[in-house]
């Protein structure tokens, strides 16, 4: 007996300034699409007190990220608002092998690595309705220091103004409309 070898799985880059929601999306999005994996990223910024280890992050010493930068073990990576952030490939790589359509949450930066090393990624952008709502969202969350609000907040300007850089633009108001544009942004067909 023979076993077909799947058809490559998608990637699919999601990005947006800091509190903007995307983590709160994709968690009601996997609530919806059980089968859609996401990838866990390495960082150095310590866990939050809700976080869980393999689950939310891989929590890795500064020393540790530069060996796995040193030793070619991420897709991409990024320093933001004073940690760095990393996207594991061979897990990643494999996923997509299987045939899985996968998800990336990440900053512009590595989003800007992904288009270069992964064309065939569908990119999409979260945006806030403004910029005092994004201030609302983070400090509403509860889970930053004010100066870690303040970098993320000197971030969000410049990544907002990379919005048309990305194949969709998704204005993150209405949370259920969000969650339907973004249903559509990622099973519609490939052009
Ligand atoms: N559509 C929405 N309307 C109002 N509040 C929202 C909406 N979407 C998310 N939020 C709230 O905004 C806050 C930030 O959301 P979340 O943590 O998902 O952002 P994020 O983009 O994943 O941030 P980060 O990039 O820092 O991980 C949370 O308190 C969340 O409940
Ligand atoms: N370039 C990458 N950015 C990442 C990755 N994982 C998360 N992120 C982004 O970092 C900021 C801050 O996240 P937080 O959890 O500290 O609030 C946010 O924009 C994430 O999307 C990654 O692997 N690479």
């Amino acid at each position: 007996m023979t076993t077909a070898t799947p058809q490559p799985g998608q990637l699919i880059v999601i990005t947006g300034p800091s509190g903007v929601g995307k983590g709160t999306l994709l968690r009601q999005l996997r609530q919806r699409h059980p089968e859609l994996a996401l990838s866990v990223s390495a960082t150095t910024r310590p866990p939050r007190p809700t976080e869980i280890e393999g689950i939310d992050y891989y929590f890795v010493s500064v020393e540790d990220f530069q060996a796995m930068i040193a030793a070619g073990k991420l897709l991409e990576w990024a320093e933001f608002a004073g940690h760095y952030y990393g996207t594991p490939r061979d897990p990643l790589l494999q996923l997509i092998a299987q045939g899985k359509t996968v998800i990336l949450e990440i900053e512009l930066q590595g989003a800007r690595q992904v288009r270069q090393s992964y064309p065939q990624a569908r990119h999409i952008f979260i945006l806030p309705p403004s910029l005092a709502e994004l201030e609302h969202r983070l400090r509403n969350r509860g889970q930053d220091s004010e100066e870690a609000i303040a970098r993320r907040l000197a971030q969000a300007e410049t990544e907002i103004a990379a919005a048309p850089e990305f194949d969709v633009q998704i204005v993150n108001d209405d949370l259920e409309k969000s969650l339907i544009a973004l249903e559509t942004a990622i099973f519609s067909p490939v052009p």
